[in-house]
């Protein structure tokens, strides 16, 4: 197990002083919400690492690893890829970071993920940032992406969608439940969501300086 790792763990079970503390955002929404780039901003205003799990997943696929066939035919299929292979590769970018902070973003994507994560690593997310947008608007974005993404399809769209409502949505209301989730109007232009992206990492801030 990674050294990131074993320093939560002696965090959450209190036995000896952490060698560091971890900061984890979970980024959260469907397809096409905005959680790239408003993390691209985050990063630039408050020195946190980004992590996409999409990313890290088609960088994987791109390797020719052994899983690359999997990872490629689940995400044209907009499945959600076992946790065992995501959490390996945000493992692994949180140890190249040397950062402390990290937004974790497109993860966890359903309850397997969510377990998984806080069985292995035991960290606790100090919030989850949900960036809330009519399906019909994600729709529009996706289909104007232009990154040439297998999945940026109408086909593997409506999969998409269907797969955040019915496994992905639920995780949310998860923490909802916990008072965790920062709830964003996702639908406004670009500007005007980190303005409401701002308030909620200065008020982190503010906590952490108190
Ligand atoms: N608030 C916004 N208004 C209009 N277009 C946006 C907005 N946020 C992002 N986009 C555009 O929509 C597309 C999807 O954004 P992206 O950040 O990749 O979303 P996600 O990572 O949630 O799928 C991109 O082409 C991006 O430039
Ligand atoms: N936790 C995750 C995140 C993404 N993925 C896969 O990667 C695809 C693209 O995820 P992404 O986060 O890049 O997509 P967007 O929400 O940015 O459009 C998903 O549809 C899944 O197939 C996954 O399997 N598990
Ligand atoms: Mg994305």
């Amino acid at each position: 197990m990674g050294t990131i790792v074993d320093a939560a763990n002696k965090e959450v079970n209190g036995s000896s002083p952490p060698d560091k503390k971890l900061t984890v955002v979970f980024v959260l929404g469907g397809p096409g919400s905005g959680k790239g780039t408003q993390c691209a901003n985050i990063v630039q205003h408050f020195g946190y690492t980004h992590l996409s799990a999409g990313d890290l997943l088609r960088a994987e696929q791109n390797s020719g690893s052994d899983n690359g066939e999997m990872i490629k035919t689940m995400i044209k299929d907009g499945q959600i890829v076992p946790s065992e292979v995501t959490i390996k590769l945000l493992l692994r970018a949180m140890e190249e970071s040397g950062n402390d902070k990290f937004l974790i973003d497109g993860f966890p994507r359903n309850e397997e993920n969510r377990a998984a994560f806080e069985s292995v690593t035991g960290i606790e997310p100090e919030f989850v940032l949900f960036f809330d947008c009519p399906e019909e608007e994600m729709e529009k974005r996706v289909l104007n992406r232009n990154q040439g993404r297998a999945d940026d399809n109408i086909e593997s769209i409506r999969k998409r969608f269907k797969v955040y409502t019915q496994s992905s949505l639920p995780v949310i209301e998860y923490y909802d439940s916990k008072g965790k989730v920062r709830k964003i109007d996702a639908s406004k232009p670009v500007e005007e969501v980190f303005v409401a992206v701002k308030e909620v990492f200065t008020s982190l801030d503010e906590k952490v300086a108190a």
